[in-house]
């Protein structure tokens, strides 16, 4: 079933400086199935998360179709949980009370959700945490935090920006198996943006690859290595290495030319 399909999206920006009017994104299609994981690349500046914005209903799409659900998506809503590279956590709320805030927000009675934060906290290795605040975490576990909440209210797609971007290289391998440990168990559909072409194979059943601005899908990579994955054992599977070489000889434009120039005859 299909939880996200998005069809002949483009996006145009008018720079503030400048005035000038730029294509960000030129024409994108794909869908993600229910419990699916699927990660974006792309060169800098190709629109990857201006796609994730639109999807969150952050951004206001030029041209094409945004549904979750089979519904249009014109705004906001909770049908979709956002992850940010930043923690975006309330700092005066506890680990506990902000797990548990969009569950508030759906007026979820107080020992329900109150449970339901508990038991997705210890999904994400933050039992025993619950009464601290977010300054008293480290980023990898603020960012622990961050997945516990958006996994907490069950959204039908959850949207991640390049969660890990600022975490430190070996923490962030842990929260990369953690991730998919998570995902294994409870199969959430996921949209992930993503700079880091590695952790874009490991962690993905798919990974959409677009062009230079203004963007279109490139090449969809199908990623069918085994799960549970971990990365001593995934990173060293020939398809592994084989996927990954796939994906960079796409992205350093080592395939044929999407965006050929007009031939003047
Ligand atoms: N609010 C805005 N106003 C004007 N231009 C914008 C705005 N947001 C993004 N852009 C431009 O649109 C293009 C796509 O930006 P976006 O951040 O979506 O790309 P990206 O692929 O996520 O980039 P990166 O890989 O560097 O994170 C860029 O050229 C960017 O400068």
């Amino acid at each position: 079933m299909t939880a996200l399909e998005i069809s002949g999206l483009s996006k145009d920006y008018v720079d503030a400086y400048t005035g000038e009017e730029i294509t960000a994104i030129g024409d994108v299609s794909f869908t993600v199935d229910r419990g699916e994981f699927v990660s974006i690349l792309g060169p800098s500046g190709c629109g990857k998360t201006t796609v994730l914005n639109i999807i969150a209903g952050f951004v206001k799409q030029t041209g094409g179709t945004v549904k979750v659900g089979g519904r249009v998506v014109d705004g906001p809503g909770p049908d979709r949980g956002v992850v940010f590279q930043s923690h975006a956590l309330f700092p005066w709320k506890t680990v506990l009370g902000n797990a548990a805030f969009g569950l508030r927000m759906k007026r979820v009675p107080p020992k329900q959700r109150e449970a339901t934060a508990r038991e997705y906290l210890e999904l994400v290795g933050l039992a025993g945490f619950e009464h601290k605040y977010p300054h008293e975490l480290s980023g990898g576990m603020q960012q622990r935090l961050g997945v516990a909440r958006v996994l907490a209210n069950e959204p039908d797609v959850m949207l991640m920006d390049e969660p890990f971007a600022s975490i430190d290289a070996q923490t962030r391998r842990k929260l990369q198996e953690d991730l998919t440990r998570v995902f294994e168990l409870r199969r959430p559909t996921v949209f992930f943006v993503t700079h880091d072409i590695d952790e874009a194979v490991f962690l993905s059943d798919r990974v959409i690859v677009l062009s230079t601005r203004p963007s279109i899908v490139r090449e969809i990579v199908t990623v069918d290595l085994p799960r549970p994955r971990t990365w001593r054992e995934t990173t060293q599977l020939p398809e592994f290495r084989h996927l990954s070489n796939r994906i960079t000889e796409l992205l350093t434009g080592g395939a044929e030319d999407v965006h050929p120039a007009i031939d003047p005859d």
